[in-house]
């Protein structure tokens, strides 16, 4: 007997084998994991979701995120990553307790359920906190600790202690659904020293590195004042990049940049909306995909989009691409739409992303039955150009469902609003006897 059945909707598997599409297909879940996708199945279960009229396809994974930052949603926008984070962000961060990133996290969180995401990277403080959200959450991701030390070789050894002792305490923990990485926040805000480092112990830890790379032109000219070379030649110059590193950003890429990246395997996460909406640059997307990288994509923080939603992501990586080259044909719907799902998967190392057998059952069911979804031609073409998060009518991870016909099943939405709410009241108001 199988846990979940879902039936009678078009199944996006993202599957190469299977060319993406199964019309009205079956898919089947047991264990957490999926156990048969098909036209149809002699199989039962406990659980049997009709998907009439909808699209059954694999979780959103968002590639790059800082989830506790819901909480600064709105806080400082509309000017450029320095001045945002020295002077706006930093000390709100600073001022933050382990309780406001649980309740940002935990927001977040239902978030991303509610808009059909069901994994993601994050990169933030206070990490133990961001965990125990997830591990209520239900949902999957790849937690690390944002390292950051100036320079200074004290500061180094107490960001690389706390990010060794998050990854030995919590990798593979909540049953298997987080995993954890090495968060060295950027090459210029990170030593060379640590980043060595970091990466030597994230070999000997056997996980993944998450770091920010130029994404400012700012970052290119402090790297080329500082080591006479861009931030992709001073990490290859010290043997850091591999097919273990997600990169968030690339923006400011030469040629030889590209090249690099290509040839060490390094995965890209791009961040249209944050890059777009802090005026960082844009990322030659298509020029990575050409080379056979595998691109991403995430959100960013919630203070540099404003929201988490997958959905409004892909749209605008598309377009965003079509526009900055006057070329419409460029990274086309069913390409975006991996960036989204099986690449995000590959990124992470986890095997999620794709419908298919042994796969996670990491689920979610698009309800199509909407004005702004109809009528329908093509299933890919809508959840990129025409869906949003708030299509998502349920959303399953590792087999267990988190939201069923738009309801959460795990955490009150209204609890986890107010919680935030009062959490960045009382943080804001510390913030401001601090400055005062
Ligand atoms: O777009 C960004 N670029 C660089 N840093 C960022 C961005 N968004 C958030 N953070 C910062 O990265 C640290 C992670 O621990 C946090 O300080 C967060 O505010
Ligand atoms: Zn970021």
């Amino acid at each position: 007997m199988a846990d979940i059945i879902i039936e009678n909707g078009t199944v996006l598997t993202m599957d190469p084998a299977n060319e993406h599409t199964l019309k009205e297909g079956t898919v089947v879940i047991e264990d957490g994991l999926i156990k048969d996708i098909s036209l149809s199945t002699n199989e039962r279960a406990d659980t049997v979701i009709d998907a009439s009229g909808c699209v059954v396809m694999p979780g959103l994974i968002n590639t790059h995120t800082h989830a506790g930052m819901t909480l600064l949603r709105g806080y400082a926008d509309d000017m450029a990553l320095n001045q945002w984070l020295e002077d706006n962000i930093w000390p709100v961060e600073a001022q933050m307790s382990d309780d406001d990133i649980y309740a940002g996290t935990l927001l977040a969180c239902v978030e991303m359920i509610k808009s059909g995401t069901t994994s993601f990277a994050d990169m933030y403080i206070h990490v133990e906190m961001v965990a125990k959200a997830v591990e209520r959450s239900g949902m999957r991701a790849a937690l690390s600790y944002g390292m950051i030390d100036f320079g200074d070789s004290i500061r180094a050894d107490r960001e690389l202690e706390e990010g060794k002792r998050f990854v030995k305490k919590w990798n593979g923990s909540a049953d298997g659904r987080i995993t954890t990485m090495y968060g060295p926040h950027a090459p210029n805000t990170c030593s060379e020293e640590l980043l060595i480092r970091v990466r030597e112990q994230a070999e000997h830890d056997n996980v993944k590195v998450h770091i920010h790379v130029l994404e400012t032109e700012d970052e290119l000219n402090q790297m080329k004042e500082q080591y006479g070379m861009c931030s992709v030649n001073m990490l290859d110059r010290i043997g850091f990049l591999d097919n273990n590193i997600l990169a968030a950003h690339c923006i400011w890429l030469s040629g030889g940049d590209i090249e690099i990246l290509r040839e060490r395997k390094v995965n890209v996460s791009h961040n249209p909306v944050s890059n777009m909406k802090l005026g960082s640059g844009i990322a030659p997307v298509k020029e990575l995909i050409d080379k056979g990288i595998n691109v991403s994509l995430g959100t960013d923080g919630c203070a540099s989009n404003n929201n988490l939603d997958m959905f409004e992501e892909m749209k605008t990586a598309t377009l965003m691409q079509k526009v900055s080259k006057l070329d419409p044909s460029l990274v086309p719907a069913d390409t975006v739409l991996k960036m989204g799902t099986s690449n995000g998967g590959r990124a992470l190392g986890i095997k999620s992303g794709i419908l298919k057998k042994g796969y996670n059952a990491d689920v979610i069911i698009v309800d199509m039955n909407k004005p702004h979804l109809t009528p329908l031609y093509d299933p890919i073409s809508h959840i990129v150009y025409s869906a949003r998060g708030s299509d998502v009518r349920t959303t399953i991870v590792q087999g267990q469902i988190l939201m069923d016909n738009y309801e959460l099943k795990f955490l009150d939405e209204n609890t986890v609003m107010e919680d935030a709410r009062k959490a960045a009241a009382d943080l804001i108001e510390r913030v401001d006897i601090k400055r005062e």
